[in-house]
Protein backbone atom coordinates (compact mmCIF):
# COMPACT_ATOMS: atom_id res chain seq x y z
CA UNK A 1 0.00 0.00 0.00
CA UNK A 2 0.59 3.46 -0.70
CA UNK A 3 -0.36 6.55 1.13
CA UNK A 4 -3.22 7.01 -0.56
CA UNK A 5 -3.72 4.02 -2.70
CA UNK A 6 -4.37 0.40 -1.27
CA UNK A 7 -3.23 -1.81 -3.72
CA UNK A 8 -1.05 -4.40 -2.61
CA UNK A 9 2.63 -4.74 -5.06
CA UNK A 10 1.73 -6.22 -7.64
CA UNK A 11 -1.68 -5.01 -8.20
CA UNK A 12 -0.97 -2.19 -10.64
CA UNK A 13 -0.34 -3.02 -14.45
CA UNK A 14 2.93 -0.94 -15.85
CA UNK A 15 0.25 0.65 -17.90
CA UNK A 16 -2.00 3.03 -16.21
CA UNK A 17 -5.16 4.91 -17.87
CA UNK A 18 -5.94 8.18 -15.34
CA UNK A 19 -9.16 9.97 -15.50
CA UNK A 20 -10.07 12.87 -13.37
CA UNK A 21 -13.10 10.87 -12.55
CA UNK A 22 -13.29 8.12 -10.29
CA UNK A 23 -16.45 6.71 -12.20
CA UNK A 24 -14.41 7.17 -15.59
CA UNK A 25 -12.71 4.73 -14.35
CA UNK A 26 -15.09 2.25 -13.28
CA UNK A 27 -16.69 2.99 -16.48
CA UNK A 28 -13.40 2.03 -18.54
CA UNK A 29 -13.12 -1.25 -16.20
CA UNK A 30 -16.64 -2.25 -16.93
CA UNK A 31 -16.42 -1.61 -20.64
CA UNK A 32 -13.10 -1.99 -22.20
CA UNK A 33 -11.11 -4.50 -19.23
CA UNK A 34 -11.81 -8.59 -18.67
CA UNK A 35 -10.84 -9.83 -16.01
CA UNK A 36 -10.95 -6.97 -13.33
CA UNK A 37 -9.61 -6.53 -10.08
CA UNK A 38 -10.96 -3.48 -8.42
CA UNK A 39 -7.64 -2.64 -6.18
CA UNK A 40 -8.33 0.86 -4.54
CA UNK A 41 -11.81 2.49 -2.73
CA UNK A 42 -9.54 5.02 -0.59
CA UNK A 43 -11.22 8.37 -0.69
CA UNK A 44 -13.36 6.86 -3.14
CA UNK A 45 -10.65 7.09 -6.06
CA UNK A 46 -11.17 4.14 -7.84
CA UNK A 47 -8.10 1.92 -9.42
CA UNK A 48 -8.92 -1.49 -11.34
CA UNK A 49 -6.41 -3.73 -13.05
CA UNK A 50 -7.51 -5.96 -16.17
CA UNK A 51 -6.70 -7.22 -19.93
CA UNK A 52 -6.92 -5.32 -22.62
CA UNK A 53 -6.73 -7.24 -25.70
CA UNK A 54 -4.80 -9.98 -23.17
CA UNK A 55 -2.61 -7.29 -21.63
CA UNK A 56 -2.67 -6.23 -18.23
CA UNK A 57 -3.54 -2.35 -17.64
CA UNK A 58 -4.87 -0.51 -14.93
CA UNK A 59 -7.17 2.67 -15.16
CA UNK A 60 -6.47 5.12 -11.71
CA UNK A 61 -8.94 8.14 -10.89
CA UNK A 62 -6.68 11.03 -10.03
CA UNK A 63 -8.85 13.92 -8.49
CA UNK A 64 -9.23 17.17 -10.29
CA UNK A 65 -6.21 19.91 -10.55
CA UNK A 66 -2.55 19.45 -10.71
CA UNK A 67 -1.84 18.78 -6.28
CA UNK A 68 -4.38 15.82 -6.61
CA UNK A 69 -2.69 14.49 -9.77
CA UNK A 70 0.51 14.78 -8.49
CA UNK A 71 -0.39 12.75 -5.30
CA UNK A 72 -1.34 9.88 -7.47
CA UNK A 73 1.32 10.22 -10.09
CA UNK A 74 4.07 9.78 -7.63
CA UNK A 75 2.91 7.18 -5.83
CA UNK A 76 1.89 5.12 -9.17
CA UNK A 77 5.52 5.30 -10.07
CA UNK A 78 7.55 5.23 -7.37
CA UNK A 79 5.67 3.13 -5.23
CA UNK A 80 4.07 0.87 -7.93
CA UNK A 81 6.69 0.84 -11.25
CA UNK A 82 4.14 2.39 -13.21
CA UNK A 83 5.57 2.70 -16.50
CA UNK A 84 3.55 4.21 -19.21
CA UNK A 85 0.63 6.95 -17.39
CA UNK A 86 -2.11 8.11 -20.10
CA UNK A 87 -4.21 10.66 -19.30
CA UNK A 88 -7.51 10.29 -20.65
CA UNK A 89 -9.13 13.70 -19.55
CA UNK A 90 -12.01 16.38 -20.58
CA UNK A 91 -10.81 19.64 -21.48
CA UNK A 92 -12.30 22.89 -22.56
CA UNK A 93 -11.92 23.97 -26.43
CA UNK A 94 -10.12 27.13 -27.13
CA UNK A 95 -10.20 27.37 -30.90
CA UNK A 96 -13.11 27.75 -33.22
CA UNK A 97 -12.68 24.87 -35.38
CA UNK A 98 -12.53 22.15 -32.50
CA UNK A 99 -16.03 21.04 -31.09
CA UNK A 100 -17.43 19.43 -28.72
CA UNK A 101 -17.01 15.98 -28.76
CA UNK A 102 -13.53 16.34 -30.61
CA UNK A 103 -10.01 14.92 -29.40
CA UNK A 104 -6.81 16.80 -28.27
CA UNK A 105 -3.68 15.29 -27.90
CA UNK A 106 -1.47 17.34 -25.67
CA UNK A 107 2.55 17.62 -27.36
CA UNK A 108 3.31 20.02 -25.02
CA UNK A 109 1.70 21.83 -21.51
CA UNK A 110 1.61 25.91 -20.86
CA UNK A 111 0.10 26.67 -17.48
CA UNK A 112 -0.39 29.46 -14.87
CA UNK A 113 0.36 27.22 -11.92
CA UNK A 114 3.58 27.21 -10.33
CA UNK A 115 4.08 23.31 -9.72
CA UNK A 116 7.41 23.61 -12.17
CA UNK A 117 9.00 26.79 -10.42
CA UNK A 118 8.95 24.88 -6.88
CA UNK A 119 11.29 23.03 -9.38
CA UNK A 120 12.97 25.00 -11.43
CA UNK A 121 13.24 28.59 -9.34
CA UNK A 122 12.26 30.91 -11.94
CA UNK A 123 13.49 29.25 -15.17
CA UNK A 124 10.25 27.58 -17.30
CA UNK A 125 10.61 24.02 -18.05
CA UNK A 126 8.53 23.12 -21.19
CA UNK A 127 6.56 19.87 -20.00
CA UNK A 128 6.27 17.42 -23.39
CA UNK A 129 4.45 14.23 -24.00
CA UNK A 130 6.78 10.67 -24.86
CA UNK A 131 6.56 10.84 -28.54
CA UNK A 132 6.22 6.80 -29.29
CA UNK A 133 3.03 7.29 -27.27
CA UNK A 134 1.91 10.62 -29.20
CA UNK A 135 2.53 8.96 -32.69
CA UNK A 136 0.63 5.96 -31.82
CA UNK A 137 -2.28 7.53 -29.99
CA UNK A 138 -2.19 10.14 -33.60
CA UNK A 139 -2.38 6.97 -35.95
CA UNK A 140 -4.79 5.27 -33.38
CA UNK A 141 -6.96 8.45 -33.89
CA UNK A 142 -7.07 8.69 -37.89
CA UNK A 143 -8.55 5.13 -38.04
CA UNK A 144 -11.37 6.81 -35.88
CA UNK A 145 -14.35 8.88 -37.29
CA UNK A 146 -13.16 11.53 -35.14
CA UNK A 147 -11.80 14.95 -35.44
CA UNK A 148 -8.29 14.86 -34.10
CA UNK A 149 -6.09 17.77 -33.10
CA UNK A 150 -2.51 17.77 -31.36
CA UNK A 151 -0.36 20.64 -29.86
CA UNK A 152 0.07 22.67 -26.96
CA UNK A 153 -2.01 22.89 -24.36
CA UNK A 154 -3.20 24.99 -21.53
CA UNK A 155 -3.27 23.81 -18.24
CA UNK A 156 -4.62 25.48 -15.32
CA UNK A 157 -5.18 25.90 -11.57
CA UNK A 158 -8.43 27.42 -12.05
CA UNK A 159 -11.85 26.02 -13.26
CA UNK A 160 -13.86 29.64 -12.21
CA UNK A 161 -11.84 32.54 -13.66
CA UNK A 162 -12.30 36.12 -12.93
CA UNK A 163 -12.11 36.76 -16.70
CA UNK A 164 -11.03 35.32 -19.51
CA UNK A 165 -8.27 37.87 -20.42
CA UNK A 166 -5.35 35.21 -19.93
CA UNK A 167 -7.23 32.27 -21.90
CA UNK A 168 -7.33 34.94 -24.78
CA UNK A 169 -3.77 35.60 -24.88
CA UNK A 170 -2.90 31.97 -24.89
CA UNK A 171 -6.01 31.20 -27.51
CA UNK A 172 -4.20 33.77 -29.80
CA UNK A 173 -0.72 31.95 -29.52
CA UNK A 174 -2.41 28.69 -31.15
CA UNK A 175 -3.05 27.18 -27.51
CA UNK A 176 -5.35 24.40 -27.90
CA UNK A 177 -7.77 23.89 -25.04
CA UNK A 178 -7.20 24.35 -21.34
CA UNK A 179 -7.59 21.44 -18.54
CA UNK A 180 -5.81 21.20 -15.12
CA UNK A 181 -3.99 18.37 -14.83
CA UNK A 182 -1.29 17.60 -17.52
CA UNK A 183 1.53 19.82 -15.90
CA UNK A 184 2.04 17.68 -13.05
CA UNK A 185 1.45 14.44 -14.65
CA UNK A 186 3.74 15.20 -17.98
CA UNK A 187 6.74 17.18 -15.15
CA UNK A 188 6.54 14.04 -13.06
CA UNK A 189 7.07 11.83 -15.76
CA UNK A 190 10.05 13.63 -16.76
CA UNK A 191 11.86 13.39 -13.91
CA UNK A 192 11.16 9.46 -13.22
CA UNK A 193 12.20 8.83 -16.67
CA UNK A 194 8.39 7.18 -17.73
CA UNK A 195 6.58 7.52 -20.86
CA UNK A 196 3.63 10.01 -20.22
CA UNK A 197 0.77 11.27 -22.69
CA UNK A 198 -2.56 13.37 -22.21
CA UNK A 199 -5.46 12.52 -24.56
CA UNK A 200 -8.73 14.42 -23.83
CA UNK A 201 -12.00 14.75 -24.82
CA UNK A 202 -14.23 18.71 -25.53
CA UNK A 203 -16.28 18.53 -23.15
CA UNK A 204 -17.14 22.48 -23.65
CA UNK A 205 -16.12 24.91 -26.11
CA UNK A 206 -15.21 28.46 -24.67
CA UNK A 207 -15.54 30.31 -27.34
CA UNK A 208 -19.63 29.50 -27.79
CA UNK A 209 -20.53 28.23 -24.08
CA UNK A 210 -21.42 25.01 -25.63
CA UNK A 211 -20.95 22.06 -23.11
CA UNK A 212 -21.76 18.24 -23.13
CA UNK A 213 -24.13 17.21 -20.19
CA UNK A 214 -21.94 14.89 -17.51
CA UNK A 215 -24.47 11.85 -18.97
CA UNK A 216 -23.17 13.07 -23.00
CA UNK A 217 -19.64 13.48 -21.77
CA UNK A 218 -19.86 9.47 -20.87
CA UNK A 219 -20.69 8.74 -24.50
CA UNK A 220 -18.23 10.48 -25.97
CA UNK A 221 -15.47 8.83 -24.04
CA UNK A 222 -15.49 5.32 -25.86
CA UNK A 223 -12.93 6.81 -29.03
CA UNK A 224 -10.65 8.09 -26.47
CA UNK A 225 -10.13 5.30 -24.24
CA UNK A 226 -9.47 3.09 -27.27
CA UNK A 227 -6.95 4.88 -28.63
CA UNK A 228 -5.48 5.39 -25.16
CA UNK A 229 -5.66 1.71 -24.80
CA UNK A 230 -4.26 0.53 -28.05
CA UNK A 231 -1.29 3.20 -27.96
CA UNK A 232 -0.12 2.09 -24.84
CA UNK A 233 -0.55 -1.57 -25.42
CA UNK A 234 1.52 -0.93 -29.49
CA UNK A 235 4.01 2.05 -28.52
O1 LIG B 1 -12.52 15.33 -16.83
P1 LIG B 1 -11.23 15.45 -16.06
O2 LIG B 1 -10.28 14.37 -16.37
O3 LIG B 1 -11.46 15.60 -14.56
O4 LIG B 1 -10.55 16.83 -16.58
C1 LIG B 1 -11.12 18.13 -16.58
O5 LIG B 1 -12.34 18.23 -15.88
C2 LIG B 1 -12.14 18.81 -14.57
C3 LIG B 1 -12.93 20.09 -14.48
O6 LIG B 1 -14.29 19.88 -14.71
C4 LIG B 1 -10.65 19.04 -14.43
O7 LIG B 1 -10.09 17.96 -13.76
C5 LIG B 1 -10.22 19.14 -15.88
O8 LIG B 1 -8.86 18.90 -16.12
O1 LIG C 1 -10.30 22.49 -17.12
C1 LIG C 1 -11.27 22.59 -17.85
C2 LIG C 1 -11.91 21.46 -18.40
C3 LIG C 1 -12.98 21.65 -19.20
N1 LIG C 1 -13.43 22.90 -19.44
C4 LIG C 1 -12.84 23.98 -18.92
O2 LIG C 1 -13.27 25.10 -19.13
N2 LIG C 1 -11.77 23.80 -18.13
Amino acid sequence: MSRHLGAKKGEVADIVLLPGDPLRAKFVAEHFLDEVNCYNEVRGMYGYTGLYKGIRVSVQGTGMGNPSMSIYATELIVDYEVKKLIRIGTCGAMQKEINIRDIVIAQAVSSDSNMTDKIFHGCNYAPTADFSLLMKAYQQAQTKQVSVFVGNIYNSDEFYRENLDRLHKFMDFGVLAVEMESTALYTLAAKYGVKVLSILTVGSQLLTQEHLTHQESEQSFYEMVEIALNAAIES
